[in-house]
């Protein structure tokens, strides 16, 4: 269903990203990155070294559909979601998602080549805020944005998990040091 191209250009980190080898625990069966057949969502996650922000490239297959050739508002959520969450997890919170809000500000045309961007804006206690941003990939044009509330829990709550992200992290952290 991909293209060969569009596999590539999901593979290829821009400057200053590392790619994040996420476990198969992680991958398979996830609602948001479990299809490898191009026909529904493609992902891949990166880390912004700089400031250790979340990115992901993403193309949104013919099975995302909501509006006629366009993404379903629904699949942006869940990419905006699961990047948000992606995103505290990544600056060592082990969370779940309490309230997410997304606007929709542009549709999506399937096929597209698409950047999310997810960064921590606040921590309060166990209160993680985190903000998202869906948009093109060789522009400027914005999707959808994302805001969301995030609950840190006891990482006992994700057994194996949560020692794989410190391994998933501590290992990048060696690569870029
Ligand atoms: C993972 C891998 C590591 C590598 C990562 C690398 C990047 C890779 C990228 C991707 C990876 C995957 C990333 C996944 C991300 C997906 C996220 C989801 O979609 S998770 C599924 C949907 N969410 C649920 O199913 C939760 C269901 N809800 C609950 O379990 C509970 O309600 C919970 C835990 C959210 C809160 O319950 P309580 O009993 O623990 O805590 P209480 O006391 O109720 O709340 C704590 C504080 O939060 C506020 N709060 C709770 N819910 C709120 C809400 N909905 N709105 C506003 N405030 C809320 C409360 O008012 C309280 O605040 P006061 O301390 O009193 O100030």
């Amino acid at each position: 269903m991909l293209s060969d191209d569009d596999v590539k250009w999901l593979e290829t980190p821009q400057p200053g990203w590392s790619a994040l080898r996420l476990p198969h625990m992680i991958l398979e069966d996830s609602f948001v990155s479990g299809d490898s057949s191009g026909r529904r969502l493609s992902l891949r996650f990166f880390r912004h070294d700089p400031d250790r922000s979340l990115r992901a490239k993403v193309i949104f297959g013919p099975g995302t559909q909501g509006p006629p050739g366009h993404a379903h508002g629904g699949s942006m959520a869940a990419v905006l979601d699961d990047a948000m969450g992606g995103a505290a997890w990544m600056q060592g919170h082990p969370v779940v998602a309490a309230e997410l809000t997304a606007r929709f500000k542009t549709m999506l045309p399937l096929g597209a080549r698409c950047v999310v961007e997810a960064w921590v804006s606040a921590v309060d206690g166990r209160k993680v805020r985190v903000a998202g941003r869906l948009r093109q990939g060789d522009g400027d044009t914005v999707f959808a944005e994302g805001e969301a509330l995030f609950i840190t829990l006891d990482p006992k709550k994700f057994g194996v998990l949560t020692s794989e992200a410190s391994r998933i992290f501590s290992e990048l952290d060696e690569g870029t040091s």
